[in-house]
C-alpha cells in the first residue's frame, strides 16, 4: 500500500522537487549530483496513515471505471472470459487446500479402518479435477491477456492519434503539454491493461485471502486469526519501500530523460556529423556515466535496505508462522486437530502470505498505472481550441484571395512579448507580396495565423472579406497551398511525397509530374533508380538519400500539387542553388497566376520580383509597397536592399 496523499500530490510533490536543485540545472553542463531520494516527513500516528491510505485508495480506485469500459470496447468477449477466470483462479489455491486435507483424512482414516480406499481415489480424482482446472485456467488467462493487450494498444493508440490529429499546434508547441503527450503516446498505450491486470490479481488476492480465511475459521478461528496476523510486519516493510521505490522512479525521471538524450546525441545519424566534428563523444559518453553512477546508487542503496527490511519483517512472519505450525501440530498430537487440518493450515499460510502480497504488489501496480492514466486522460479531455464555429459559413464556388489583416495582435501562449502587434495591411486577388524583416520580426507567426493554425488575440484576417474564424479551418486550409520553413521529408516514394500535397489527387501521376516540372525537380527525380517510384530516405532498403536542395524542391512541388487560391511560401528557396532559386522565381508568375501569393524571402533579388513588399519590424508592419516606392522612400528596406547589394559588389 502507497501511504501517500493520492497522486495529485504526489505530482505536486513531483514539481516541487524538479524546480529544486535535485536536478541538474543543464543536461549538459550541470551538476550529476542528485541529493537523496526520500519522501517528505509526514504524521506516523495510525490514524493519519489510515488516512492517507483512504485517499490513495479512493484515487487509484476512482480510474477503474474508466479502464473497465476501455476493456469493455477493446473487445466485449475477452474481457467476459478474463474476469470469469480471475473469479475461478481466486478460489482455486482454497479449493486445492482443502482437498488436499480431505486426502490427507481419508488416508488417516483408511490407516485406521475408519474410512476406505474408495474415499481415496474419489478424492485423489477431485484433486486431479481440481489441479487441472488450475493450469487451464492459467493458461487461458496467458492468451486472453495477450489477445486483450493488442487489442487495447490497438484502441489507446488509434484515440490518441486521432485525437492529436484534431488538436491545436499550439498544444504541440507548448512545453508543458509536450511531456503529456508523449507520455500519451509512448507510454499510455500498455497502461489500461497493465491496470487492469493489476485490478484482477487485486481481486483474485482479495477472493483467496478472504476464501483461506473462511475455511480456517470453519476448521479453527485462532488458525485463521494467526493466518491473518503472521503477515502483517512484511506488509508493513513491504508498503514502506514499495512507497519509497515508486517515490525514487519519478524523481529520477528527469535524470532519465537526460540520459536517453545524451545517448541519443552519440547514437543518433543526425547528430553524429556535430558529434564528431567537435568531439563530444567522449564528453557526452562520460557524462551519461557519471549520471549512470549516481543513479544506480541510488537504486542500490534503496534495493538493498528494502530487501534487508523486508527480509528481516519477513523473518519475523516465518518464526510466528513456525510456531503456529507447532502448536498446529502438537495439537494434532493431542488429537484435537487433524493430520489434514495441519496440512491445510500450512497451505492456508502460504497462501495467505502470498495473497496479502499479491494484494500489495495488485494496488502499488494500479496506483502506479493511475498516475499514466490520469495523463492519457487528461490529453484525451483536451479540447481543440481552433475548430469550426457552430455554423460554419460555407465557402464560395470562387475564392477571390482578397487578403486583409486588420490590427492583427498576437502573443504566443505563455510569451512576454507579442510576435504581431497592430499588423494591418491588404493584399488584392492575384496579387504577390513578399513578406521581409529580421529574424523573429513575425513573418512566419504572420503565415501561421492566415491559415489559423493560431487565432490572433486581437483584430481579424479577412478573406474576400470575410473574418476567416467564420469558418471552417478544415475548409479554409483546403484552399491554401503552404510551404514552411520546417517541411516534413517523407519517408516515402517521390510520387506520394508529392502527391500528398492533395489527397484527391495522390494517385494523379499526370498531376505530381506537372507539380514536379513547376518545382523544377522533375529532371532529378527521372534520374532516380525507378523515378517517381523510388523511396527517399533512409528508412527505406534502397532509399535514396537527396540533398537540402532537393528535398526542398521536393516540398516545393508539395505545395504546387494543390492547386488552391491562396499560395504561401515561408522561404521556399533557402536550400536552393542560384541557379534553382533564379529559375523558380523567373516561374513563379506564371505559378502565381490567378492566385494571391505570399513569400518570404532574406534574398533581396527574389524580393524585388514581387508586386508588392511587406517590411515588418519587431511584430509591426513598418513599410508595405512596391520595390521602386520603398526604394524611394529610402528607410528600412532600401537599407536592408543596399546592404546586401554591397555585400556581392563590394568585391568586383
Ligand atoms: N511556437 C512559439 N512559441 C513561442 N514563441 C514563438 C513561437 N514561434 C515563434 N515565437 C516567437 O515569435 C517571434 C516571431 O517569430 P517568427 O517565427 O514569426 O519570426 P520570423 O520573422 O519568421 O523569423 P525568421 O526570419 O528567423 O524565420 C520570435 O520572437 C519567436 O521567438
Amino acid at each position: 500500500m502507497i501511504p501517500g496523499g493520492g497522486f495529485e500530490a504526489l505530482f505536486a510533490r513531483r514539481g516541487g522537487r524538479r524546480a529544486a536543485a535535485t536536478v541538474p540545472d543543464s543536461g549538459l553542463t550541470g551538476s550529476a549530483d542528485i541529493p537523496e531520494a526520500a519522501p517528505p516527513e509526514r504524521p506516523k500516528g495510525l490514524r493519519s496513515r489510515l488516512a492517507r491510505m483512504r485517499t490513495s485508495v479512493a484515487g487509484t480506485v476512482s480510474g477503474l471505471p474508466k479502464v473497465a469500459r476501455l476493456t469493455w470496447q477493446a473487445s466485449p468477449v475477452l474481457t467476459i472470459v478474463i474476469t470469469l477466470i480471475t473469479l475461478l483462479s481466486g478460489l482455486l489455491p482454497t479449493v486445492t487446500a482443502y482437498v488436499a486435507k480431505l486426502l490427507l483424512d481419508s488416508v488417516v482414516a483408511a490407516i485406521q479402518h475408519r474410512g476406505s480406499t474408495t474415499d481415496i481415489v474419489w478424492v485423489a480424482v477431485l484433486q486431479f479435477g481440481v489441479l487441472a482446472l488450475t493450469s487451464i485456467s492459467g493458461a487461458v488467462t496467458t492468451v486472453a491477456q495477450t489477445l486483450l493487450q493488442e487489442r487495447m494498444t490497438l484502441t489507446v493508440r488509434h484515440q490518441v492519434m486521432d485525437h492529436a490529429s484534431e488538436l491545436h499546434l499550439a498544444y504541440f508547441e507548448g512545453s508543458e503539454s509536450y511531456d503529456t503527450l508523449r507520455q500519451a503516446a509512448q507510454e499510455a498505450p500498455r497502461r489500461p491493461l497493465s491496470m487492469m491486470t493489476s485490478a484482477l490479481l487485486l481481486l483474485r488476492s482479495a477472493i483467496t485471502f478472504s476464501s483461506m480465511i473462511a475455511l480456517l475459521v470453519v476448521v479453527s478461528p485462532v488458525l485463521a486469526l494467526v493466518a491473518l496476523l503472521a503477515p502483517i510486519p512484511a506488509f508493513i516493510s513491504q508498503s514502506k519501500y514499495g512507497a519509497r521505490t515508486f517515490w525514487q522512479t519519478f524523481v529520477m525521471s528527469p535524470i532519465k530523460r537526460r540520459m536517453d538524450y545524451l545517448s541519443s546525441l552519440v547514437t543518433t545519424d543526425t547528430y553524429a556529423k556535430e558529434t564528431k566534428l567537435f568531439g563530444l563523444g567522449g564528453y557526452f559518453v562520460d557524462r551519461f556515466r557519471k549520471l549512470g553512477e549516481v543513479s544506480y546508487e541510488r537504486q542500490r542503496k534503496l534495493a538493498v535496505k528494502g530487501s534487508i527490511s523486508s527480509t528481516s519483517w519477513g523473518l519475523l512472519s516465518t518464526l510466528t508462522g513456525s510456531v503456529m505450525a507447532l502448536y498446529i501440530a502438537l495439537e494434532a498430537v493431542a488429537g484435537r486437530l487433524t493430520l489434514g487440518d495441519l496440512a491445510l493450515y500450512t497451505a492456508a499460510a502460504t497462501a495467505v502470505q502470498s495473497s496479502v502480497s499479491g494484494l500489495f504488489t495488485a494496488f502499488s501496480g494500479m496506483y502506479e498505472n493511475n498516475l499514466y492514466l490520469d495523463t492519457l486522460y487528461k490529453f484525451l479531455a483536451t479540447k481543440p481550441q481552433i475548430g469550426p464555429p457552430t455554423a460554419p459559413r460555407p465557402f464560395p464556388s470562387t475564392v477571390e484571395g482578397h487578403i486583409e489583416f486588420r490590427e492583427v495582435t498576437f502573443t504566443y501562449p505563455g510569451a512576454d512579448e507579442a510576435a504581431l502587434d497592430g499588423v494591418s495591411f491588404e493584399i488584392r486577388p492575384g496579387e504577390t507580396v513578399a513578406v521581409v524583416g529580421r529574424n523573429g520580426a513575425g513573418k512566419s507567426t504572420l503565415f501561421k495565423l492566415l491559415c489559423r493554425l493560431y487565432d490572433p488575440t486581437g483584430g481579424q484576417i479577412l478573406l474576400d472579406g470575410v473574418d476567416i474564424r467564420d469558418y471552417d479551418p478544415v475548409e479554409l486550409r483546403k484552399r491554401i497551398s503552404a510551404m514552411f520553413q520546417d517541411y516534413v521529408t517523407y519517408q516515402g516514394t517521390a510520387a506520394e511525397n508529392i502527391g500528398l500535397g492533395d489527397l484527391n489527387r495522390l494517385e494523379d501521376r499526370e498531376h505530381i509530374e506537372e507539380s514536379a516540372r513547376r518545382a523544377g525537380t522533375d529532371e532529378r527525380i527521372s534520374r532516380l533508380p525507378r523515378g517517381y517510384d523510388s523511396p527517399l530516405g533512409r528508412w527505406f532498403d534502397k532509399g535514396v538519400s537527396l540533398s537540402g536542395g532537393e528535398w526542398q524542391k521536393i516540398a516545393l512541388a508539395r505545395a504546387f500539387h494543390r492547386e488552391a487560391p491562396l499560395l504561401i511560401l515561408d522561404e521556399p528557396t533557402s536550400a536552393l542553388d542560384a541557379q534553382a532559386e533564379h529559375e523558380l522565381f523567373s516561374r513563379l508568375r506564371e505559378l502565381a497566376s490567378g492566385r494571391t501569393t505570399l513569400y518570404i524571402s532574406h534574398r533581396f533579388s527574389t524580393v524585388r520580383q514581387a508586386e508588392r513588399i511587406l517590411l515588418l519590424e519587431k511584430g509591426k508592419v513598418a513599410e508595405y509597397g512596391t520595390h521602386e516606392e520603398l526604394m524611394a522612400a529610402g528607410a528600412g528596406y532600401a537599407e536592408l536592399f543596399e546592404l546586401q547589394a554591397q555585400a556581392y559588389l563590394a568585391d568586383r
